[in-house]
């Protein structure tokens, strides 16, 4: 038992959503906590909430008022967890941990979503002060609480420190299933299994791997929700029928934690006449960034993630929702005819096939925008680990993680996930109804980006002439761009003098 005045293992800053369940996942695995908030409530709350579990005369975690009372409380060299908003925040308490007399053995740990890049920034601008290092964490609240996913980078010394700490809190997963062993009652800590934490690499690098994390993230909830506009515009199907469904498809390939969420937040009733609450949430989709900054990271590595960048759109169209009621009665759209029972049945196989392909090209471009940064930044990302601490713990964990880190383990080298055998074989099977789909999708006028986006993606990666060859002409014809030839060695450029009678070609 702690008590107020004894040193403690971890100092805690930002006791919010994540923040609080991450120190009572601290203390249940018997590491002691000062915790600082800048305010004082969410401090007693977790408090009370640590004696309210535990039933214990007095709290694991010892509640600090101040910076400087937070680094009194710690064994030196000081370990201190931030969970605050990423951005200003998080240099907010770099600077006032400063003020309060951190000292440069000390080590600080980014648990938010930062940018990568403020991340590299940060470890050099405070290198004289204290050593910074990141480590990104998913899984929510219930993650924090009982096990997320995390993923440290930064100074090699600093992650021997943390290691034991992070594999004690991390998620498990059963190392022959690949399956999360899961225990969701406080104090009852999952202590067998792999833990969801790898070391990344460098400075950023963690921060990178999570904020292509939630790209996938964002990819896979709009494949679910466009699977499930496509099952309540396209059929006419309730919220109830189309939970039905989920949860048969949360029995095979697309077994998820996002697709079982889906279920519960389908199947959820309010009010007296228990209106489902999906149907009373506004059509307006939120985000904080990371998703943006993955498909800006894509546009900048010039590496294709097309199903990622248009779950950024939709979320982007959502908001728009004035100019979209207006559109609805400018803009005409088909007639949908009503289905026959087999054409139903059909039209939910062939949407099931099409979400398991789109949902196979989002990975393997995460995967392939990893790869292309882990070149451009010099990292070594070990592709196989990461899939592995996705199995358990994070938003994105899924039974499909384990084929992901079992192609990757076979061929550490993989360039893209379309190319593994098993994902090959998978994608060849179920092309023809994913296509299905996406024609009934066009032909009733219901907007599907991001499953549609991942089937040109699979039609361009799978293309070995692209039309790219008119587009070099286009270039040269107004540009004097250049082009490379397909009978000389790639090196050489051409230019037509396109304004010249003659048109004449050179070698330039
Ligand atoms: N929610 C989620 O599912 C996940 C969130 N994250 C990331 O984890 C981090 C925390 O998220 P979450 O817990 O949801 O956020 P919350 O908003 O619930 O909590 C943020 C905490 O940061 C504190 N804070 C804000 N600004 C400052 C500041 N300038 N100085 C000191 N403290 C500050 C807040 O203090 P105050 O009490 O004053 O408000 C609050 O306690 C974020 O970076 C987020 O992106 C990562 C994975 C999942
Ligand atoms: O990191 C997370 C999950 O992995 C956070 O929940 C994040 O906030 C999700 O992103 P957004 O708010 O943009 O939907």
């Amino acid at each position: 038992m702690v008590e107020n005045n004894s040193v403690c293992d971890i100092g805690f800053i930002g006791l919010g959503v994540m923040g609080k369940n991450l120190v009572l996942n601290l203390a249940d695995n018997g590491f002691s906590i000062a915790a600082f908030d800048l305010d004082a409530s969410k401090v007693e709350d977790t408090i009370a909430q640590d004696m309210a579990e535990t039933g214990l005369p007095s709290a694991r975690v010892v509640g600090c008022s101040s910076y400087t009372e937070l680094l009194a409380c710690l064994k030196p060299p000081h370990l201190i967890v931030l969970s605050v908003p990423a951005g200003e925040a998080v240099d907010d308490v770099c600077e006032n941990l400063i003020g309060a007399g951190i000292q440069p053995d000390d080590i600080v740990i980014d648990t938010g979503n930062s940018l990568w890049v403020d991340t590299v920034e940060r470890e050099k601008k405070y290198h004289s002060n204290f050593i910074l290092f990141s480590s990104a964490v998913s899984g929510g609240e219930v993650g924090a609480r009982f096990g997320p996913a995390l993923m440290p980078s930064g100074a090699p010394y600093a992650w021997t420190r943390i290691k034991p700490i992070w594999q004690a809190i991390a998620a498990k997963v059963d190392a022959k299933t690949g399956k999360p062993i899961e225990r969701t009652k406080p104090g009852e800590v999952v202590n067998e299994g792999e833990p969801c934490a790898a070391y990344i690499g460098p400075a950023g690098a963690g921060h990178y791997v999570k904020m292509v994390h939630n790209g996938i993230e964002y990819a896979d909830m709009q494949i679910i929700c466009e699977a499930y506009q496509m099952l309540r515009d396209g059929v006419g199907l309730t919220s109830d029928e189309i939970a039905d469904i989920f949860a048969q498809w949360n029995r095979g390939p697309l077994e998820s934690y996002l697709m079982e969420i889906s279920v519960e937040v389908l199947r959820h009733r309010v009010g007296a006449d228990n209106t489902p609450l999906v149907e009373l949430i506004l059509d307006k989709a939120g985000q904080k960034g990371t998703g943006l900054w993955t498909a800006v990271s894509s546009l900048e590595l010039g590496t294709p993630a097309p199903t990622i960048a248009q779950a950024v759109y939709a979320r982007s169209i959502s908001s728009f929702k004035e100019l979209r009621v207006t559109a609805a009665n400018v803009l005409q759209g088909p007639q949908i005819s009503p289905f026959n029972e087999l054409d139903k049945q059909n039209f939910i196989e062939q949407l099931h096939d099409a979400i398991y392909c789109a949902k196979i090209c989002a990975y393997a471009q995460g995967f392939q925008l990893m790869k292309l940064a882990e070149k451009e930044h010099n990292w070594q990302l070990d592709f196989a680990s990461i899939a592995k601490i996705w199995r358990a713990g994070c938003i994105i964990r899924a039974i499909f993680l384990q084929p992901i880190t079992q192609a990757f383990a076979r061929n550490p080298e993989l360039d893209n996930l379309l190319l593994d055998d098993f994902f090959a074989e998978q994608l060849n099977q179920h092309q023809l109804n994913w296509r299905k789909s996406v024609a009934n999708a066009a032909l009733m006028g219901i907007p599907t980006g991001a499953i549609t986006s991942a089937l040109s993606y699979y039609d361009a990666m799978r293309c070995a002439s692209s039309p790219a060859n008119l587009l070099q002409g286009q270039r040269d014809f107004f540009g004097a761009h250049t082009f490379a030839r397909v009978d000389k060695a790639a090196s050489k450029k051409y230019h037509v003098n396109w304004s010249s009678a003659e048109r004449d070609m050179v070698e330039v």
